[in-house]
C-alpha cells in the first residue's frame, strides 16, 4: 500500500502539492487524475523517493522508498518514457537495469514478450516510436516483478489499440494483487481503467472515493425542455412554474432549457397545467469527463481565453440575457459553471465522511492569498531530480 499523509512540496515561492493525504491499497487500480500541472508527477516524485516532501511524508509499504528494502525489486514505475539512452538497444537497456538491480537476464526477455517488443529488441531506442517507448518504459517498470506500479501517464502516445493493451494490462496486474497507481489528465480513460480514483487540482485533493461513486455522485440526470421558439413568453412562464415546482433551470444555446431537480412526467404536468406547448422533452445524463472539468474548473492553472465551458454548457444565444433566466445560485458571478474552490469554505464534491484525504480545513491554504515565500530553497531542483533518475 502507498499512503501520502499531509504530503506538500514547495519549489521556492510555486507550491506544487499542498497537503495531500490518500492511500492506494492493492488489488485495484488507482487513478490519479488531475489537470495538467496539478502535481501529479511531482506527487509520484516524492512516492519514488525522487523529490524530497517540504512537509509530510509518503511511504510504500510502511517504508519511505528510499528505506525501502530491495526497492527495485518492490516497486516499478514508469515517469519519463523518454528518460532512455537512445544509443542502446532495447533489449541491453533493460539488460542494464536488470543487472543494477540483481535482477536475472532471462526476466528481460519475459517482459520484453510481455509488452510485445521481443521483434524489435534488438532496435535502437532512439529510433522507437513514442509508443514504442511507452512499451518499453512499461517492460522496465515490469523487470523486477514488484508488487507494486506507478504509471505517469502511460497512455501518452498510444494508439487505440495501444490504449486497449494499457488498460488491460493495468487491470490483470491489480488482479494479481498488485498496488496499481496511473496517472492520466483523461477521466474517460481513467473510468474505464481504474476501480478507484484519486482526483486533486492545483496540488490539493478534491475527491478521493470509486469510480462508482465519482459516476452516481456526478452524473446528474437531467432533462431537455423545448417550447415553441416564435413564443418566448411560453418559455418564460414554463421557466417560472419550473423553478416554483423545486426545479434548477438553466438556458441552453439553441433557446431550449436544461432542467434538473424535476422528474419529466413532472415537468409534463407542470407544463401542462401553466398551459405551455412543448416542441421537446427528452431526458439527458451529463458525461463524466463534464463532472471532471466541472470539479477541477477552479484549479486549473493553464486556461485558455476561450472558455472551456464551450461544448459542455452551451452558450447563451445573443439577446438572451441572463437576468431573464430564474434565479440560480451563483449564476451569472464569473465561474458559475464550477463549483467554489476549496479556500472559499466547504469541500465542493461528494466526499465520503471521514475520508483520509479529505482536505484539512484548519490548515493555512497557500492557494488563498498570496503564495508563502519559502526560505530559498536547499530543495532539489528540477535537474537534481532529474539527475537523480
Ligand atoms: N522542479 C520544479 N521547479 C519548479 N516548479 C516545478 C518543478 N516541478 C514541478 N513544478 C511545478 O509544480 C506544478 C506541478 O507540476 P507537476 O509536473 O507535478 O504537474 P502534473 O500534474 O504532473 O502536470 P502534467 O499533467 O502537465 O504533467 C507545476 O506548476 C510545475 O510547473
Amino acid at each position: 500500500m502507498i499512503e501520502a499523509v499531509g504530503l506538500t512540496k514547495r519549489y521556492g515561492a510555486k507550491t506544487a502539492v499542498y497537503n495531500l493525504s490518500f492511500q492506494v491499497r492493492p488489488g485495484t487500480v488507482t487513478g490519479f487524475l488531475g489537470p495538467n500541472g496539478s502535481g501529479k508527477s511531482t506527487t509520484m516524485r516524492m512516492i519514488l523517493g525522487l523529490d524530497a516532501p517540504t512537509a509530510g511524508q509518503v511511504t510504500i509499504g510502511g517504508y519511505p522508498y528510499r528505506k525501502l528494502p530491495n526497492a527495485p525489486r518492490q516497486v516499478g514505475a514508469l515517469l519519463d518514457a523518454k528518460a532512455v539512452h537512445g544509443g542502446r538497444h532495447a533489449r541491453n537497456h533493460l539488460l542494464c537495469l536488470a543487472q543494477l538491480s540483481g535482477i536475472p537476464a532471462r526476466r528481460v526477455d519475459e517482459v520484453l514478450g510481455v509488452v510485445g517488443l521481443q521483434d524489435v529488441a534488438k532496435k535502437r531506442s532512439k529510433g522507437f516510436s513514442l509508443g514504442m517507448g511507452q512499451r518499453l518504459g512499461i517492460a522496465a517498470a515490469l523487470l523486477g516483478d514488484p508488487q507494486v506500479l506507478l504509471f505517469d501517464e502511460p497512455v501518452n502516445g498510444l494508439d487505440p489499440e495501444g490504449i486497449l493493451w494499457v488498460r488491460n494490462l493495468m487491470k490483470s496486474l491489480a488482479a494479481e494483487g498488485r498496488t496499481v497507481f496511473v496517472s492520466s489528465h483523461l477521466m474517460s480513460e481513467m473510468a474505464l481503467t481504474a476501480e478507484h480514483l484519486i482526483v486533486i487540482g492545483r496540488g490539493q485533493l478534491l475527491a478521493d472515493m470509486s469510480v462508482r461513486d465519482f459516476i452516481s455522485a456526478n452524473s446528474a440526470d437531467f432533462a431537455r425542455v423545448r417550447t415553441p421558439d416564435t413564443e418566448p413568453q411560453q418559455r418564460e412562464k414554463l421557466t417560472a412554474a419550473l423553478t416554483e415546482a423545486g426545479g434548477q433551470v438553466l438556458p441552453e444555446a439553441d433557446g431550449a432549457l436544461r432542467v434538473m431537480g424535476l422528474a419529466l412526467p413532472r415537468i409534463s404536468d407542470l407544463a401542462h397545467d401553466a398551459d405551455v406547448r412543448l416542441w421537446e422533452l427528452s431526458p439527458h445524463q451529463a458525461s463524466l469527463e463534464e463532472a471532471y472539468m466541472r470539479m477541477t474548473q477552479g484549479a486549473v492553472d493553464y486556461r485558455s481565453t476561450v472558455d472551456p465551458r464551450a461544448g459542455l454548457q452551451e452558450q447563451l444565444p445573443p439577446g438572451a440575457a441572463p437576468q431573464s433566466q430564474p434565479p440560480v445560485p451563483g449564476h451569472g458571478q464569473p465561474g458559475w459553471y464550477a463549483p467554489p474552490p476549496p479556500q472559499q469554505g466547504g469541500q465542493p464534491f461528494a466526499m465520503p465522511q471521514g475520508a483520509p484525504g479529505a482536505p484539512a480545513g484548519a490548515q493555512p491554504n497557500p492557494y488563498a492569498g498570496a503564495a508563502p515565500q519559502a526560505p530559498a530553497s536547499p530543495e532539489m531542483t528540477k535537474r537534481d531530480s532529474e539527475e537523480a533518475r
